[in-house]
């Protein structure tokens, strides 16, 4: 035991004296160290732990740098037109755009490698680019550098029905892939109502409407092929590896969930599927106050009936909603509801979400059977974000994205609705309830900073708020760049100085989406 931790002393050493940023290093960091060294010892990795400062200091993108480029992937897969790079250079939400010095769009694994390692070398800033619908400037170039899209590597590469699995590249949608499918009687549900990427699902951690059933990306992902910021190609569980469970080693996989292209480039990426369920039910229900219906959704949970969808939208949601995809709905705190199952567990299901929405004063509940009305139902929700936009005219979406245990979730959702009325902000809110994850949606002009300062303050308050009731400031849109001040708060010093350590190890030129998760 002595001579193992002599061994491990000593290599730490050596790896020290190759750190830029040793002082401060406490216990907890140097067992990471270690780890750190024993995958920098993995020669081929390529993976080295050199500790830099997390803000890179990018090189210019030279022209011979885009010729560089272009003997790469081609000369029509470069592009530095202005309005090439503004489409790259901001996502669906308010984040002002930050443009990259060029775009290129590649057309496979080996195209992604070399831009990788041609960027590396000349440490330049990569930023990997799926479908762009991200909600905190994933994708802004906050240091220029190469946006790299990879949206046209469309191949679904195989379906293994008979273990609902597939494997697919980076450029296919979720609804591409469902469409493709369809045949077979699978679906992939994880659905963050915009047709993102699966690969870009995966590099948020994304969920939505229906993880309450199904789970987020975190717990539909068995395997990614990703590109590291060396060019070095990996598979996270082993090449061709699908089985549903594992307890070979680290979990490469989870810890490229979720890592926002600050990791590698996921260039492909298997997934579960499901069987598209025999009978499916929708309902709308309205409630005298926002209590009441968060004490039903609570109550649903606990009783452990397997919802597929329980969505909240406050008053203001609802008038949103209304106004902006043509509804006449009562304007009340709401449950939007899906059941899924055979005809006679729907009917159960149905039968004991009613008597608990009754409970607690839940009326006018309307039920919508066929597909028509629930699709017509299901694609307004998944628009609401651009109804509340639709509010303000010329905003753009702030979000808020807070996530509770759900016992804890009718104080939060209550006390953020004082705060909204005593700052006196608009700010309609919709939630995942399920999962004890709601966001408000606030429209902003930026014509009007001093409105923004406000409701960014009101948006610090909540976090803090969701973290001191043992939550989290991001349940599925990730740190971006609106949340990095928030993530020391949430996992701890040490957590934070572990994370920097992941990143400083996989990718000591800090080129991978600089700017990103790590506070200024
Ligand atoms: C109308 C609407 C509604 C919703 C949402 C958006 C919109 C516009 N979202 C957010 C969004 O759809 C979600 O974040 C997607 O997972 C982003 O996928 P893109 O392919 O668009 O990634 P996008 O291109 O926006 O990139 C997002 C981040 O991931 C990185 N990235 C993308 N592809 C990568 C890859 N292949 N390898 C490595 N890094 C990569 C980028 O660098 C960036 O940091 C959402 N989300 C949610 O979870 N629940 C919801 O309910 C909703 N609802
Ligand atoms: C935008 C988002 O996260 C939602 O509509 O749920
Ligand atoms: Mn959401």
């Amino acid at each position: 035991m002595r001579d193992m931790s002599m061994t491990l002393d000593l290599t730490l050493t050596s790896l020290l004296s190759n750190c830029d940023r040793l002082q401060g290093v406490n216990m907890f960091s140097q067992k990471f160290i270690r780890h750190a060294l024993l995958l920098s010892s993995r020669g081929k990795s390529g993976i080295r732990c050199r500790f830099r400062s997390t803000q890179a200091i990018a090189e210019k993108v030279t022209d011979g740098f885009v010729e560089d480029l272009r003997s790469i992937v081609g000369k029509a897969n470069v592009s530095t037109a202005e309005a090439v790079r503004d489409q790259h250079g901001h996502d669906e939400s308010y984040h002002e755009t930050t443009l990259p010095d060029a775009v290129v769009f590649a057309q496979s694994v080996e195209h992604v490698s070399k831009v990788a390692k041609l960027c590396n070398d000349n440490v330049v800033p990569l930023i990997p680019f799926g479908s762009g619908t991200g909600l905190e400037g994933g994708i802004n170039a906050l240091k220029g550098g190469v946006c790299l899209d990879i949206s046209q590597m469309k191949n679904v590469i195989e379906v293994n029905a008979e273990d609902f699995d597939c494997t697919v590249e980076s450029g296919v949608t979720r609804g591409e892939l469902n469409s493709y499918i369809r045949d077979t009687g699978l679906n992939f549900p994880v659905d963050p109502g915009a047709d993102a990427s699966v690969c870009g699902m995966c590099a948020t951690s994304a969920s939505g409407t229906n993880a309450v059933r199904y789970g987020t990306m975190r717990e539909n992902v068995l395997n990614m092929e990703v590109v590291l910021a060396d060019g070095t190609v990996l598979w996270t569980a082993g090449k061709n590896k699908r089985s549903r469970k594992t307890s070979a080693g680290y979990n490469l996989t989870n810890l490229f969930v979720g890592s926002e292209g600050t990791l590698g480039i996921i260039t492909k990426a298997t997934i579960r599927l499901y069987g598209i369920p025999e009978a499916t039910l929708s309902a709308v229900v309205h409630f005298p106050s926002i209590q009441e219906a968060v004490d039903t959704t609570v109550q649903v949970m606990q009783c452990g009936v397997p919802i597929a969808r329980i969505e909240f939208l406050d008053e203001a949601a609802i008038d949103a909603f209304n106004k902006y995809s043509k509804f006449d709905m009562k304007v009340a705190p709401s449950l939007f509801l899906e059941f899924h199952g055979s005809p006679s567990s729907v009917e159960e299901q149905k039968e004991v979400v009613e008597e608990i929405a009754k409970m607690n004063n839940g009326s006018n509940f309307k039920w919508a059977t066929n597909a028509d009305e629930r699709n017509r139902l299901w694609k307004a929700r998944h628009e609401i974000v651009y109804a509340c936009t639709a509010l303000v005219p010329g905003s753009k979406p702030y979000s808020t994205d807070v996530c509770v245990p759900i016992s804890n979730l009718p104080a939060v959702i209550v006390q953020t609705k004082e705060m909204l009325k005593k700052e006196n902000l608009v700010g309609p809110i919709v939630g995942h309830v399920g999962d004890g994850n709601f966001h408000i949606f606030f429209p902003v002009d930026h014509d009007h900073p001093e409105a923004l300062t406000k409701i960014k303050a009101m948006s610090e308050k909540m976090s803090l708020l969701a973290m001191e009731m043992h939550g989290t400031c991001t349940g599925e849109h990730g740190i971006g760049m609106g949340k990095r001040e928030l993530l020391e708060k949430e996992v701890g010093i040490e957590g934070l100085r572990a994370m920097q350590i992941v990143k400083n190890a996989f990718d000591p030129n800090q080129i991978l989406n600089p700017g990103k998760i790590f506070p200024v």
